[in-house]
């Protein structure tokens, strides 16, 4: 089973070597395109991952091409590769805006997924967004699910809610590692040295996360067994509402979801 990626920047550099962590393929069975070469040619000579001479070859020699261009370049890519796409592939988006029937009619053909992946992947702990257009099949969902599993959880949602989840997961890695600055320069203000807050900070945002994912209790109930009745965290919590922090992050899930619906 062959893997193609169209487009080895950020996201689609932090699936590839997610998926190259795992053993889920050997690298000989990723092939790879970015117009930068340089990227891709590093790939190859640090792990022998193999570099197509354009997106045509990519497409023509992989079962599961992976489109990891920016939104405004997808129109682009999906005309160049569609003379090589045929009813057995299984192409894969995922960029915020681009929808199943868009695709399908630039295309034609294909069984066509839409994602909507997070970079935390490059570390395994990444969580991708999933949803199929009515041709793939049982079996095809199963391969993709073990292509993202390779890079951490993945979820499978409706295709409306694809870019709601883009704010909240593939968005939000932005705006924890602004609060991880931000609760770091509070240490550094008071003492703390920069590289020894970093690690508090990332370690116990990190942890509060991993609480919430794997026990399941409310993210409240979890906030309550912090906070001692007269003690510290609850003086911090009076200065957060105060400064109306939930209601910025709600805003801030608005406003990238709004910008999604205008960015093709
Ligand atoms: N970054 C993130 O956290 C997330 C990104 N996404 C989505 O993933 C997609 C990629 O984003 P990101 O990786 O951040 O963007 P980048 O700009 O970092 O990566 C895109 C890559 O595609 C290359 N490229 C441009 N044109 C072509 C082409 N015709 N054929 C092949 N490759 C091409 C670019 O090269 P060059 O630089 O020379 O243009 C670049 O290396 C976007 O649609 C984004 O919305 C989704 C979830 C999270
Ligand atoms: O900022 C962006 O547009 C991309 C999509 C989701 C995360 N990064």
């Amino acid at each position: 089973m062959k893997i193609g990626f169209i487009g080895a920047g950020n996201m689609g550099m932090a699936l590839i070597k997610g998926i190259l962590k795992s053993d889920f393929v050997e690298a000989e069975d990723l092939i790879l395109y970015d117009p930068v070469r340089e990227k891709v040619e590093g790939l190859e000579r640090e792990f022998g991952t193999v570099t197509a001479k354009d997106n045509l070859e990519l497409t023509e020699k992989s079962d599961v091409v992976i489109v990891a261009v920016k939104p405004n370049v997808y129109d682009e890519v999906l005309k160049e590769i569609r003379e090589k796409v045929t009813e057995e592939k299984i192409i894969i988006t995922i960029a915020p805006g681009i929808t199943i029937d868009h695709v399908k009619k630039l295309l034609g053909r294909g069984k066509i997924v839409r994602t909507i992946p997070n970079t935390p992947a490059l570390i395994g702990e990444g969580i991708t967004a999933v949803t199929y257009s009515e041709e793939v099949k049982e079996e095809d969902k199963e391969l993709v699910r073990k292509i993202f599993s390779t890079c951490g959880e993945i979820v499978e949602i409706e295709e409306k809610l694809i870019d709601v989840a883009m704010a909240v997961s593939s968005c939000s890695p932005a705006f924890v590692y602004m609060f991880i600055e931000a609760l770091a320069d509070g240490g550094v203000l008071l003492g703390l040295p920069r590289d020894v807050a970093y690690k508090l900070a990332s370690k116990a945002v990190s942890g509060a996360g991993s609480m919430v994912f794997k026990t399941g209790f409310h993210p409240g109930q979890l906030k309550d067994m912090v906070t001692s009745p007269g003690g510290t965290t609850i003086e911090g919590i009076r200065v957060l509402e105060k400064s109306g922090m939930r209601s910025a992050v709600i805003e801030a899930v608005i406003a990238a979801y709004q910008k999604a619906k205008g960015l093709k």
